[in-house]
């Protein structure tokens, strides 16, 4: 598994703004798709290219385009649908699978409740989008969907990693690179990533404030 913090000053600085106490729901879901748009960038580095021949204004052109697979892109539910409009931003043609996986607040156990996915996984790349990489329980049980569906190639871009979520990431699921704008120092005693951003499906929906 590889982990990558993105170091570009805009990213940093944006995951800054976002840790503000007082941010507002407006502020919060703009710097989400804000850094969302820059982690799928970041993210399509790889992407091979294959040299074309259009028409072009004056004559046929060579030109490059993206081959190979196909894109899903997974948002887990609640709080992943926020980052969804940035990453289709720059992949416009990708289709989306979602999965409905609850965090058991007491337990810290990943619950799933859902799923949508689009067919023919085991000929596409999944992008798992997910602000919070607290426990990696929410992860890694997405992974597990999408692996059963037959999908072999999996990324995912969350906004926050806690050291726990990489480990645990590292152990079930080596083969999943992340793509993170921030590393945090640790979870706290209800499982909650510290410095982290607090509660990022609440933020992101405005159904409270913490
Ligand atoms: O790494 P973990 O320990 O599994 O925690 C992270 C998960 O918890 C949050 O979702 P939550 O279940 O609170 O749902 P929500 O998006 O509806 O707020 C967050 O958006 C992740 O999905
Ligand atoms: O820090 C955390 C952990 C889980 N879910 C969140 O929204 N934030
Ligand atoms: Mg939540």
């Amino acid at each position: 598994m590889s982990i990558t913090e993105i170091a570009h000053p805009l990213v940093k600085h944006k995951i800054g703004l976002m840790r503000e106490a007082d941010i507002s729901t407006k502020k919060f879901r703009e710097l989400t798709a804000e850094i969302a748009r820059l982690l799928a960038y970041e993210a399509c580095q790889d992407f091979p290219l294959e040299t074309v021949t259009i028409p072009g204004w004056d004559g046929p052109v060579e030109v490059q385009r993206i081959k190979g697979k196909k894109v899903t892109v997974v948002p887990i539910l609640r709080a992943g649908l926020g980052m969804l409009d940035g990453v289709l931003d720059m992949i416009p043609s990708a289709k989306v699978s979602v999965a409905g996986i609850a965090r058991n607040e007491e337990t810290l156990r990943p619950e799933p409740y859902f799923e949508k996915f689009v067919g023919h996984l085991a000929e596409r790349m999944a992008i798992i989008i997910d602000p919070m990489l607290a426990t990696g329980g929410s992860m890694a049980a997405t992974v597990d969907m999408l692996k059963r569906k037959g999908c072999t190639h999996i990324k995912a871009l969350v906004l926050v990693a806690a050291p726990e979520g990489i480990a645990l990431m590292a152990e079930q699921h080596p083969d999943v690179d992340i793509y993170t704008a921030s590393i945090d120092s640790h979870l706290n005693e209800v499982g909650y990533i510290i410095p982290g951003l607090g509660d990022a499906g609440d933020k992101i929906f405005g159904t409270k404030h913490g």
